[in-house]
């Protein structure tokens, strides 16, 4: 694996608020991730630190190995941390032109970029005649123009409508098709659960889990079980190590459990004790319930 980024205890602090504490994760190559935290959790702190454009307080950050300078580390870099900002009587097509000149790189990028984005069509019309959602666009076709390693988004979707925020969605999943590796900040559980391989869950500028989107939780799942003799039915599964918490709610009996174990197994156990029941349904918790339990827990 070729490591892109390595941020180790980094912290930065505001006076006497800490922003962003002890955190530390890795970026590989090719996957697409996601730092996902509320309001405030220190994530544009974080992107912003490692853009060289906040000083962190502690800590330590290096791009591709440590082999290159921040500075010239970050020319392979593409971020979009504002909201973007082009010469509002200038075309697409002339605003990225100019891109070109300030960032040194040639034009030829410009039509695969912009077509990239969906764009190459509107790419005479001025940018002040854009939707929001375009000008997201012409942002990240603007981010690409040099083709770089890695791609950073500050809530990509911020604004945008339910059309918009797809056609971003699609465009990331695009790019991160195409082996660019991605590193987006989101507030929202289902945009990094949609769109993002690995997750960075920040509370309060502090780490709770870092790793695989679907490993976000080890979690086993419930029961949710209906049986004539309810009583009997809870104490047979408080004596079953394989369970842990048990609740009882409008005649339905929800048991968690510690340890896999299939619907199957459970109603063959039940029934050899003498238990026939009514109703009995495995599920686990959606991602943004356990996504709820690590932030509330921790
Ligand atoms: N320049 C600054 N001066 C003082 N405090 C700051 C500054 N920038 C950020 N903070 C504080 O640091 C904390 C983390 O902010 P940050 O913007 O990194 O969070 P965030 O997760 O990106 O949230 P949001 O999505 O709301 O921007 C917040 O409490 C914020 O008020």
């Amino acid at each position: 694996m070729e490591t892109i980024l390595t941020v180790q205890n980094l912290t930065k602090k505001f006076g006497f608020l800490t922003a962003v504490k002890d955190l530390s994760f890795t970026i590989e190559k090719g996957n697409v991730y996601g730092i996902l935290g509320p309001n405030g959790s220190g994530k544009s702190t974080t992107l912003g630190i490692i853009l060289n454009v906040v000083n962190r307080t502690a800590g330590d950050f290096s791009w591709f190995n440590g082999n290159t300078s921040t500075h010239e580390a970050l020319k392979k870099v593409g971020a979009i941390i504002e909201r973007p900002n082009f010469y509002p009587y200038m075309s697409a097509i002339q605003n990225l032109k100019l891109v070109c000149k300030i960032k040194e790189v040639s034009e030829t990028k410009i039509q695969e970029k912009l077509e990239l984005v969906g764009l190459w069509e509107r790419k005479d019309s001025k940018f002040k005649t854009y939707s929001l959602g375009m000008k997201q666009r012409l942002a990240i076709a603007s981010a690409l123009l040099n083709d770089p390693e890695i791609l950073i988004l500050d809530e990509p979707t911020n604004g945008l409508d339910p059309q918009g925020i797809h056609q971003i969605r699609q465009i990331i999943k695009k790019i991160a098709g195409q082996g660019t590796t991605i590193l987006l900040a989101s507030h929202l559980l289902d945009e990094v659960e949609k769109v993002c391989s690995h997750v960075v869950i920040l509370r309060k500028g502090e780490k709770l889990y870092s790793g695989p989107v679907d490993g976000m939780l080890a979690s086993h799942g419930f029961f949710e079980l209906r049986t004539t003799d309810m009583d009997k039915l809870e104490q047979l599964l408080d004596k079953n190590a394989s369970f842990g918490k048990i609740t009882r709610e409008n005649g339905t009996l929800t048991a968690f459990l510690k340890e896999e174990m299939q619907a199957e197994e459970l109603n063959k156990i039940l029934y050899e004790k003498g238990l026939v029941l009514s109703h009995l349904v495995k599920r686990k918790e959606s991602l943004e319930e356990q996504f709820l339990t690590l932030t509330k827990n921790n």
